[in-house]
């Protein structure tokens, strides 16, 4: 089974319609690199709401360490992940599960980058170029995904109900994660779009809307 994370959430109704269709995870994004920044109180008041067995994710782009302690501690997110160009052992300092994102914008060449994060708990393989934040509707070559890596790969950038299902047959991916794909504007996520994202990845069939 292919895990789902929904992330970009701004709004408790949202993140909970997610947790309601069946998403394994939902993210908050704490950077100011993001259309979609959310406060810590926000954040706080998202990841509380969730019900049990939904992972809450707090994303962070090359931020202070003392605003990610400071996340840990107030929001008190299942996990962190990191969209930027922090280093694995950077990323290990806060003693949380964390994610890393692996920016695929420059194609096979960006694969170099694979065995930098041996303490991440997954590796997030986003459309985007190095240095770019995420949450852009970019894409990448799906047939790139690695097979041979012991960490679990996450597939995202540019994932949506029409494209999600025909991009897990090639990309194999342990889960995927999506953001703008299921707005109707930037951190506000579309009820009906979720509906059919979550559907294409249960069913492994293009949504039909
Ligand atoms: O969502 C954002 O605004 C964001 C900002 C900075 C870094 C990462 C961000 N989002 C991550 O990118 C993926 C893919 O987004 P999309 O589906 O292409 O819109 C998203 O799921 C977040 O993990």
């Amino acid at each position: 089974m292919t895990r789902i994370k929904c992330c970009g959430m701004t709004r408790v109704e949202d993140a909970l319609f997610a947790a309601e269709l069946g998403a394994d995870a939902i993210g908050v994004v704490l950077t100011a690199h993001s259309k979609r920044q959310v406060s810590l109180a926000q954040a706080r008041a998202i990841v509380q709401a969730m019900p049990p067995f939904v992972t809450t994710v707090a994303l962070c782009m090359d931020d202070e360490a003392s605003f990610v302690q400071e996340i840990v501690d107030v929001v008190r997110p299942s996990m962190l992940q990191f969209h930027g160009d922090e280093s694995d052992e950077w990323c290990a300092q806060f003693g949380q599960p964390y994610l890393k994102a692996i920016a695929m914008g420059d194609g096979a060449a960006a694969l170099y980058q694979l065995r930098d994060h041996p303490h991440a708990a997954a590796l997030l393989l986003d459309g985007h170029g190095l240095g770019e934040a995420g949450g852009s509707g970019k894409s990448f070559d799906w047939s790139l995904m690695p097979r041979q890596l012991t960490q679990p790969l996450i597939l995202a950038g540019g994932l949506t109900p029409t494209n999600v299902a025909t991009a897990i047959s090639i990309a194999r991916p342990w889960a995927v994660d999506v953001s703008s794909g299921i707005e109707s504007a930037p951190g506000i996520k579309d009820p009906a779009k979720m509906r059919s994202f979550i559907a294409a990845v249960r069913q492994g069939s293009p949504a039909t809307q």
